[in-house]
């Protein structure tokens, strides 16, 4: 594992503990009975690649830890209406408060501005955050190969699918495609190819391109990071990847709708 996801999985156990102590699971369930159904995530996505365009997710980021702040002006429902306008087919909103500046309210505000399916960007690792982001109103939650093992890969894959979310699972490498693979999530899932190296934190869109012969047939891949010119997403949608995971190239335009729009064109 590397050190950053080391010191993240060590803050998230601090606050799966707070959490614990703030809801029962009972409570949580409450909290879920008055949301409403969620919004089909995939569904949207999958909806633009048959209409013959790109699927993208756009991510709404103030900071990160390779980064740092990236956008100082930062209104999640205005740039969630932006995305909307600029063709977006989901959003995806960091609700990491020590490293990425997210929040849950930023998940609430986004999603209340608009009709997109949101998923929680976060780091999640046990059952109660998956609640927590059914009952702050998400509609799809990541989870990521390389922080957990292959029981609690579906163990958290079951618990979404019982409360009717989408999951987008994340790779970046081999190892954990056959993690993924053997853990036995049927095909209900999308799977993420994270293109950013947690060790140098440098982007390769080389890391989608070459995992590609490997994945099975049907997959529904989503390449993540660095996307950030006409040319990465036309190099993609070359290889037949049709759906992206992009924030920071956005988040840092003034108009992110419309930089959105001139990268799918
Ligand atoms: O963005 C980071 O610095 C980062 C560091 C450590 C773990 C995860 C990180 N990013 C999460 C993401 O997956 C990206 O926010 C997402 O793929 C969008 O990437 P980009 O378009 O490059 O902002």
């Amino acid at each position: 594992m590397s050190d950053i996801l080391d010191k993240i999985l060590a803050v998230k156990k601090d606050e799966i503990g707070a959490l614990k102590k703030q809801y029962s699971k009972t409570a949580l369930q409450d909290l879920i009975s008055e949301q409403s159904a969620p919004r089909g995530f995939a569904a949207s996505l999958n909806a633009k690649v048959k209409a013959g365009g790109a699927g993208v997710i756009a991510e709404i980021k103030k900071a990160s830890p390779s980064k740092g702040l990236i956008r100082a002006d930062f209104d999640p429902a205005w740039i969630a209406n932006e995305y909307a306008e600029g063709g977006a087919a989901c959003l995806s909103v960091l609700t990491d408060v020590q490293f990425f500046q997210g929040h849950n309210d930023y998940l609430k505000a986004a999603r209340s501005a608009c009709t997109l399916p949101v998923i929680r960007k976060d780091f999640l690792i046990d059952a109660l955050q998956i609640m927590e982001a059914r009952a702050i109103g998400g509609d799809c939650v990541l989870l990521i190969a390389a922080a957990l093992g292959k029981q609690q890969l579906n163990e958290l894959h079951a618990c979404a699918r019982e409360l009717k979310l989408d999951v987008l699972v994340e790779i970046h490498d081999r190892a954990e495609l056959d993690q993924v693979l053997d853990a036995g999530l049927g095909n209900e899932y999308l799977l993420g190819i994270n293109n950013r190296n947690l060790r140098t934190f440098a982007t390769s869109l080389e890391t989608t391109l070459d995992l590609l012969p490997l994945l099975p047939k049907g997959c529904e891949v989503v390449t993540e990071s660095g996307i950030a010119k006409p040319d990465d997403v036309a190099r993609m949608r070359d290889s037949d990847v049709h759906r992206f995971l992009i924030g920071e190239s956005l988040m840092r335009q003034p108009s992110p709708g419309k930089a959105l729009k001139d990268l799918i064109a």
